[in-house]
């Protein structure tokens, strides 16, 4: 069936790892990168629509998504996710960095250039019911992409929509009903049968479901689950906080005011979140796992909205809301490091690791006002495992640099080691 090399290429290696695939997402190959990727939305005035100022969308961002894998991006309403998901989909144009498609720059690609990719790149929209025209069947609505790319399936254009119907768990008979004769549920399986039509290789899916019933969130979620399994689909899946994500993602992105804060394995984000913002992302999750009820308490209220991204907070972004913010913290920026294996983190004082900048110890008024919304329990926890962290880097060191000395017959004093 696949007459684009291309597809074999890339899709099948990732569909013979199936869906299941936590963890297991290192070593595929990478689909998408993105560097230093940007959008500032310029703010205009005057009879001159001279430029005032900018909205500081997406303000610099770098990640990768691996074929086969499903990366989460989550964040509060505002923080950009939907404008990234616009960019990587080229539905915008980058203020400034690079997104490299299968290892092409398709950053500035012009509308020819991006035709190609338009097949390979999809993108599924949050609003089921203003993402349908009204007037088109839905027959004419999933066939548009075939048309719109000059494409015949074998069969022809009928035929390959209904199968694509049944596909998603819809009546193929219904081929020439209007969106609106269907459920908000079976609209969002209407626009997945679009999206995937002409075999993608990365689809984007801004917020799939949080326009849905909760009851009807878990089976659209569990379609794209399966259809991910069968087609050996690569998924960004945008959503505003974890509980949509969290099933189904291998990797988990948190965004904050235009950056990623904190980037990881699902499995190790939710063990042990190290920046203090996708912890209080976590707190505000209800948890159905009556083993974890002490969890309950761990809630943690973040103060205020999120800053205007107009003019973002200096250094880190999230410190007029964190209760563990010092003066570091204002003054300089942290960067995306990977602190543990398979878990970025940009953050002076994180979570469930060593502190980063342990000089720096006297809180900001902000962070004091910050930590009364945060339960004594959290609090409590935080210092525990940061000092249980660092005592354990501390024994780690000292370790290490006793056996190197030995042999060398060296006797170097290990740096932060304790006599
Ligand atoms: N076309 C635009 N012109 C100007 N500002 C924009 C435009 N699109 C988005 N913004 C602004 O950019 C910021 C990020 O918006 P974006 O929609 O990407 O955030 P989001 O995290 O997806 O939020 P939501 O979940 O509410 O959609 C917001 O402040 C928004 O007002």
């Amino acid at each position: 069936m696949s007459e684009n090399p291309k597809d074999a290429a890339v899709t099948i290696p990732a569909q013979s790892t199936g869906g299941e695939a936590a963890g297991k997402s290192g070593d595929r190959e990478v689909l998408l990168k993105v560097s230093g990727l940007q959008k500032h939305f310029p703010i205009k005035k005057g009879l001159l629509q001279r430029q005032v100022g900018a909205v500081h969308a997406v303000d610099g961002l770098d990640f990768e998504v691996r074929a086969g894998e499903t990366l989460g991006v989550v964040g509060e309403s505002g923080c950009g996710k939907s404008t990234m998901g616009r960019l990587i989909t080229r539905l915008l144009e980058p203020t400034a960095g690079k997104i490299e498609f299968e290892g092409k720059d398709i950053t500035h690609l012009g509308v020819g250039g991006m035709r190609p990719l338009r097949r390979d790149v999809q993108m599924i929209f949050q609003d089921p019911y203003s993402s349908l025209n009204p007037r088109h069947t839905i027959g004419t609505i999933v066939g548009a992409p075939f048309k719109l790319q000059g494409v015949e399936p074998e069969g022809g254009i009928k035929k390959e929509v209904q199968r694509l119907l049944s596909v998603v768990g819809l009546n193929p008979e219904h081929y020439n009903r209007y969106p609106h004769e269907f459920s908000g549920g079976q609209r969002q399986r209407i626009g997945i049968a679009r999206a995937l039509a002409l075999k993608p290789k990365l689809v984007v899916a801004d917020e799939p479901v949080s326009a849905l019933d909760v009851s009807i969130q878990a089976q659209v979620v569990n379609l794209l689950d399966d259809l991910q399994q069968e087609l050996g689909l690569t998924y960004v899946i945008i959503a505003h906080d974890l509980s949509v994500v969290r099933h189904v993602s291998d990797r988990i992105a948190v965004m904050y005011l235009g950056k990623i804060v904190e980037l990881a394995d699902r499995d190790a984000l939710y063990k042990a979140p190290m920046h203090p913002y996708t912890k209080a992302l976590m707190s505000a999750v209800p948890i159905p796992d009556p083993a974890r009820k002490s969890a309950k308490s761990e809630r943690i209220l973040l103060q205020g909205d999120v800053p205007s991204p107009i003019s973002p907070p200096t250094g880190c972004r999230f410190h007029t809301r964190c209760w563990k913010a010092t003066q570091i913290c204002k003054t300089t920026e942290p960067k995306l490091v990977e602190l543990k294996p398979g878990q970025q983190v940009a953050c002076h004082h994180p979570e469930n690791f060593e502190d980063q900048a342990p000089q720096d110890t006297v809180l900001l008024t902000v962070a004091k006002a910050a930590a009364e919304l945060v339960a004594d329990e959290v609090l409590a926890e935080s210092a525990e495992t940061s000092a249980a962290v660092a005592a354990e880097v501390a024994e780690t060191a000292a370790s290490e640099s006793e056996a190197p000395a030995d042999e060398a017959g060296e006797s170097e004093a290990p740096k932060g080691a304790q006599d």
